[in-house]
């Protein structure tokens, strides 16, 4: 199923039925990825009473509760009411879905014990381009990013300054494949995340923030179409499944 994409001064091919789903999926499970020191997600049959609500437990369905948190446990897409006082909620903030894309990857460099995403390391890759949408795959890329427990380890982040290139280039939507664009432990600063909304300008209110996606080594480095799209919670966050399209 192939159609043509008009954007701007150009026309793309893209095949629909080559979707590329960077999403991590989320799991009930103790081995589900996650963060910020909670609990796993739970899935689980609804009980009330006698009631199971389970087939293999009698029901004449399947009737499960879902817990998680949106930010810990899986792919989410974030607005600034990530980081802002007055409610933002993603799908409010979030209108259109497709967008043309860049996929880098980076190797995260070390700068005082810490293992960062720099301005330099961005402009050698992005020189000549200006995404709409920027989905950063960050080395190494082992599988275990679908279920590492990131809690109290540190993860790479990205600069204050990277974060503002990134803005400054225009890009509206960035993806990348760790649980924060920011330091876990940074006494509340958030400065990545303050960058890229512009927060302390004019807000960028429809720019997104994705994380905890998951971009396979089969999938090249290059210009995709990327369609976004949240469960429609309103929330700062909500969980996510961004898919990519590559350009033919
Ligand atoms: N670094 C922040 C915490 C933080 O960033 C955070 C905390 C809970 C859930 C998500 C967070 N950041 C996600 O991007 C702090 O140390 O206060």
């Amino acid at each position: 199923m192939k159609t043509t994409i008009s954007y701007k001064t150009k026309e793309y091919h893209i095949d629909l039925s080559k979707p590329l789903d960077i999403s991590i999926a989320v799991r009930g499970t103790k081995e589900n990825v996650n963060s910020w020191y909670i609990d796993n997600p739970k899935i689980e049959p609804h009980c009330d009473s006698d009631f199971v609500g389970s087939i293999s437990a009698g029901s004449s369905t399947n009737f499960y509760d879902i817990w998680f948190n949106p930010h810990s446990h899986g792919t989410h897409t974030e607005c600034v009411g990530h980081i802002s006082k007055e409610h933002q909620s993603i799908n409010q903030n979030l209108h259109q879905f497709f967008f043309l894309a860049e996929v880098i990857t980076i190797a995260p460099s070390e700068e005082n014990g810490d293992l960062v995403i720099t301005k330099n390391q961005l402009k050698k890759l992005l020189e000549d381009k200006a995404p709409k949408a920027l989905v950063i795959r960050t080395m190494p890329n082992s599988e275990t990013k679908l279920k590492r427990q990131y809690s109290n380890t540190n993860p790479p982040y990205i600069i204050e300054d990277a974060m503002e290139y990134i803005r400054d280039l225009g890009v509206e939507h960035l993806l990348i494949d760790l649980p924060s664009v920011d330091k876990e432990k940074d006494d509340g600063q958030l400065l990545a995340h303050k960058a890229f909304w512009n927060f302390y300008g004019e807000v960028r209110l429809g720019a997104t923030i994705t994380e905890f996606i998951y971009v396979k080594d089969a999938i090249a480095d290059g210009s995709y179409f990327l369609n976004l799209q949240v469960a429609p919670f309103e929330n700062d966050a909500s969980p996510s499944r961004p898919v990519l399209y590559k350009i033919e």
